[in-house]
């Protein structure tokens, strides 16, 4: 007879598989919806596939799934078809479609390695040197991506008959000179949408000509077979499926007319608006919801847009929040002038909604660009010290009851990389525990550079057992890692974590770098737990 209990992990194992990937093609399909302006038929597939979610969440009695769920199917239904969702609507689903996505994946899942980023489709391998392409595959797989090799051509075009996979990794010489590119050409020809594929080639350089017909064929980037961890990090960027947070605009208008007229528009494009009247209002406005940007009439009662707009710039924090004109005023020369006050750009009444939508689609993602950039370390692109307390603080804020747990991790030895191998090595080393760490965590779990050679992560809804696993197998997983391509260049890291207490975010970061103290005294490559405070 089988054992209840473990009856029933098996059903926790089977739904918890199930349920990511439906979590997945939720995620897919909410991520479309801006793109085809909320369109009727893609608001129903998401009813359908939220349906089919709640469904089997109450089969395996997963009431938080189910919950959730349900009520992002209560909210669509609100929504009439065809209409512009509204900002509070776009709000709520914002937060329900980020909750289910953090809920999708639990630490301690057993299938902690197939996590909710990464596509459920393989990367399809296709390199001249098969042991070449078999490291790679492997490598991935460190990094959470499937991968499957492939052959030769014959086998590739096959497998490509019945699996879609996520991206091509392709030799532009695969089965002879140029040959990568042809197969190239063939596959994107009979596809709608096409493949990414990263092409990559061994020593000589591909020419400018070969550079084109790869960016015609659909390359997404050219690497040297050498240049692994590139790919991958490619490929990151290329699977990734966390739901960008909502574009959020404030706009500034007396009429009331032209105002709500806006927000329909920006609405229907999934993006969240709030609407001021009156212009005195304005820094009240920005101090209480952080807008992407702001959309502002020229004329109005009180002050004008260029007043309001210089008052807005004398602000450090918002010196680079762009800010849209949108005015019925037609000379140029006072348009510029108005520019030159701290505006962005210039949009004449009657403005044709795709006009709209990709002016402010453009500002808010270099805004955003840039804002990264300033919160990011930039060899890494993990956050910056600063940045990563600040999300260890935002964190603690919560405080809804869920643990938090705070770790820090330090490569061992790293001076005597640097002095063996130069310091370039060493940044790779660097780099690859940063994409690493990345990879192998939830998006949802901050991660940042807190010096040199030391990181550290913010493990949310993790306690410290729990935490305890998922750094050990880090832990282990990392030092298979070739790095430089040095196979005799076997790097490890120390780990020290503690769980949060209510107690202060000093004393807590305090007692997770005395844990890091312990790993390194009991003789490095070791996890260590703090002691209670
Ligand atoms: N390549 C490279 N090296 C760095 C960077 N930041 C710090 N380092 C070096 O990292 C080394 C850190 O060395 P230590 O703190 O002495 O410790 P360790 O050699 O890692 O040894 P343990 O931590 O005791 O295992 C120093 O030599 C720094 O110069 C960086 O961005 N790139």
């Amino acid at each position: 007879m089988t054992d209840p209990q473990s009856k029933a992990q098996q059903l926790r194992e089977f739904f918890s598989n199930r349920v990511i990937n439906q979590v997945r093609q939720i995620l897919d399909l909410w991520r479309y919806l801006p793109e085809c302006n909320w369109s009727v038929t893609a608001v129903a597939d998401l009813a359908r596939a939220l349906e089919k979610l709640a469904a089997a969440a109450q089969r395996f009695d997963a009431k938080r799934h189910q919950q959730l769920a349900q009520e992002l199917l209560d909210v669509l239904q609100q929504i009439q078809p065809g209409q512009s969702p509204e900002s509070a609507q776009l709000e709520l689903l914002n937060q329900k479609v980020r909750l289910l996505s953090e809920t999708a994946l639990r630490h301690n899942d057993k299938q902690a390695a197939e996590r909710l980023i990464p596509s459920k489709k393989p990367v399809y391998i296709a390199l001249d040197d098969e042991a070449a392409a078999q490291t790679i595959a492997q490598q991935m797989q460190y990094f959470g991506i499937r991968a499957d090799v492939q052959r030769s051509s014959d086998e590739f075009l096959q497998a490509l008959q019945i699996r879609h996979p996520a991206a091509l990794v392709l030799d532009m010489h695969f089965s002879g000179n140029g040959h990568g590119l042809l197969l190239a050409e063939q596959i994107q020809q009979q596809r709608e949408q096409s493949l990414p594929i990263l092409f990559t080639y061994q020593d000589q350089p591909p020419d400018i000509e070969q550079r084109l017909s790869a960016m015609r064929n659909g390359a997404t980037g050219i690497y040297q077979q050498s240049e692994i961890q590139a790919v991958i990090s490619q490929l990151e960027d290329l699977l990734d499926r966390t739901p960008l947070q909502p574009f959020r605009i404030l706009i500034v208008d007396d009429s009331k007319a032209q105002a709500m007229h806006s927000a329909r528009v920006l609405n229907k494009a999934g993006m969240v608006t709030e609407i001021v009247n009156d212009p005195l209002q304005v820094l009240t406005a920005l101090a209480e919801s952080t807008p992407d940007l702001v959309l502002m009439d020229m004329y109005m009662p009180g002050c004008n847009g260029m007043e309001l707009a210089k008052v807005i710039r004398q602000q450090r924090e918002h010196l680079n929040l762009p800010i849209i004109y949108l005015s019925g005023e037609e000379d140029r020369q006072r348009q510029l002038d108005a520019m030159a006050e701290g505006g962005d750009d210039f949009l004449t009444k009657p403005v044709e909604a795709r006009h709209l939508l990709s002016t402010v689609k453009t500002r808010v993602l270099r805004a955003r660009q840039l804002q990264n950039l300033i919160a990011r370390d930039s060899l890494t692109g993990l956050l910056n010290h600063t940045h990563i307390l600040e999300a260890l603080q935002e964190n603690l804020n919560r405080n809804d009851g869920t643990p938090v747990t705070f770790v820090m991790i330090d490569i061992d030895h790293f001076k005597n990389i640097n002095d063996q191998h130069g310091h370039p090595v060493g940044d790779e080393v660097i780099k690859n525990l940063a994409l690493f760490l990345t990879q192998s965590l939830r998006k949802s779990d901050p991660i940042g550079r807190y010096g040199g050679e030391e990181f550290a992560v913010v493990l949310r809804d993790a306690n410290q057992d729990q935490a305890t696993m998922v750094m050990e197998q880090l832990r282990q997983n990392f030092t298979k890692l070739i790095h430089a391509n040095n196979r005799e260049l076997q790097v490890t890291f120390s780990c020290g974590l503690a769980q949060w207490q209510g107690d202060s975010l000093s004393d807590l970061v305090e007692r997770a770098d005395q844990a890091l103290y312990q790993a390194k005294r009991a003789g490095r490559n070791q996890v260590c737990v703090a002691k209670a405070s």
